[in-house]
């Protein structure tokens, strides 16, 4: 049994639609898979602004009926028939979506951010059902919060391991048995029955949890890419596919920031030697790129951009050494706001770390620390990550950027320095 995820790309518009139907039809027909789909093209930033603008009270309408025009241009495109039930059960999430909105209220953030930005998964996923089975390809809409238990970590649910895999294991093998599965990435749902989502991108990661609690033969996600590439295309020049890599230098690249693979992803794979597939769904036929378990010589040096970084270095106010006490608090600070760091460094009289320069959050850090310590920071900065760096690596990032801190392992070279013109890299 193999999981397929796919993307926002991957479902933009109804050619997109289309193309999955091919992909999906590039499987013998007794392969029946978990099909795990996030939401379509930019769904969830305009979902983010529409619940901004309501939180802050705001007129949303414009954002909502903009959103909701450009499901149904597609559903339109797709479902000729007026009367299909593709329309009625999009109307419902409408109805709700806007009832959710009407009822914002000034507290609870975090809670009311995940009631509403879940939305375009389960939209998408209706579509991608409904479409299906007009086409002949039969499936089962999975409501997939009935089985990714995640505790109230709001944004950012943490799953419940053990609740996820015994709920899984309990259906998805009898439908299975029938159907192929189409359900949605990126959300869950905690024990009280309240919506959750995983951390924006997560998609990839649901699909994972699917692979893992199943077993699954492979996973593999659909991007707009020819692979797993030593850089994002974007952003740098000359890039290179790698035709296979192993586990832990995936998992690496993803943390360091190649976006291309949710940081979650892999570790749940490889701990069950499970290969995880990033493939064109430009090119299905193409062969991609395979992580698994395997060893491989020296590879190509990878680049990893990570923007909008915030530098933040702490004083000790009396010249004193930074202490183990020192580093403990600034350490609860940031794991109370919930910063991740990115990189850090101390020195006698100051610590300094690197975290996304998420303003609300930043600005609660300073505050919570200001007594304790002298705060300097320095925003928006770049930081780079170059993974099995050699000289001409070096050179060719460094050259011309003027570097605020750098660190450097024997495979892992960084720094941090002001955006710059020269640009892609
Ligand atoms: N190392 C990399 N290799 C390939 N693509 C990368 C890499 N790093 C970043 N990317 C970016 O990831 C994008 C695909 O991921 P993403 O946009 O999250 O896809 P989706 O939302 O459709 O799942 C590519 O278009 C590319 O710009
Ligand atoms: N739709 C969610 C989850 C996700 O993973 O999307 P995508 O697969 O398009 O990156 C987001 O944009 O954050």
């Amino acid at each position: 049994m193999r999981v397929y995820k796919f993307g926002g790309a991957s479902v933009k518009n109804a050619e997109a639609f289309r193309n999955v139907l091919r992909i999906l039809t590039l499987l013998p027909a007794s392969e029946k898979p978990v099909v795990v789909v996030s939401a379509m093209g930019k769904t969830t930033n305009a979902l983010e602004q529409m619940f901004g603008q309501a939180y802050r009270k705001e007129d949303y309408t414009q954002t909502l009926q903009e959103m909701q025009r450009y499901h149904e241009a597609v559903v339109q495109e797709l479902f000729p028939a007026q009367d299909h039930p593709v329309y009625a059960a999009l109307q419902q999430q409408f109805t709700y979506l806007q009832d959710t909105l009407t009822a914002v209220e000034p507290t609870q953030f975090d809670r009311q951010y995940d009631q509403i930005i879940s939305v375009g998964e389960l939209l998408s996923s209706l579509i991608l059902h409904h479409f299906l089975c007009s086409q002949g390809f039969d499936n089962h809409w999975l409501d997939c919060r009935e089985y990714l238990r995640t505790d109230d970590t709001w944004r950012e649910g943490r799953l419940d391991w053990d609740v996820t895999q015994q709920q899984i294991q309990r259906d998805l093998p009898a439908i299975l048995e029938k159907k192929p599965i189409i359900t949605q990435g990126f959300i869950g749902r905690t024990a009280d029955g309240a919506t959750t989502t995983l951390g924006r991108e997560g998609s990839d990661f649901s699909a994972a949890i699917f692979a893992y609690c199943l077993e699954a033969e492979s996973l593999t996600i659909w991007k707009d890419v020819p692979g797993l590439l030593n850089a994002d295309p974007k952003l740098f020049q000359d890039t290179v596919r790698y035709e296979e890599i192993a586990y832990q230098e995936a998992i690496e690249m993803a943390y360091y920031g190649a976006s291309v693979i949710h940081p979650k992803t892999v570790q749940p794979l490889a701990q069950k030697c499970i290969p995880l597939y990033v493939k064109s769904f430009l090119h299905p036929e193409q062969p991609g790129t395979v992580i698994r378990n395997c060893q491989h010589d020296r590879i190509a040096p990878s680049f990893i951009l990570k923007q909008n970084q915030c530098l933040l270095s702490f004083h000790t106010k009396d010249f004193g050494f930074i202490s183990e006490q020192h580093l403990s608090s600034i350490f609860q600070a940031l794991s109370k706001h919930r910063l991740k760091i990115n990189l850090m460094q101390n020195s006698a009289i100051s610590f300094s770390t690197c975290v996304d320069a998420d303003a609300p959050k930043v600005e609660a850090l300073k505050e919570e620390l200001t007594q304790e310590f002298v705060i300097l920071y320095n925003q928006p900065l770049h930081l780079f990550t170059i993974k099995n760096y050699d000289q001409a690596s070096l050179d060719r990032l460094t050259t011309g950027k003027e570097i605020l801190l750098e660190q450097r392992s024997r495979q892992t070279f960084q720094f941090i320095c002001r955006p710059t013109q020269n640009f892609p890299h």
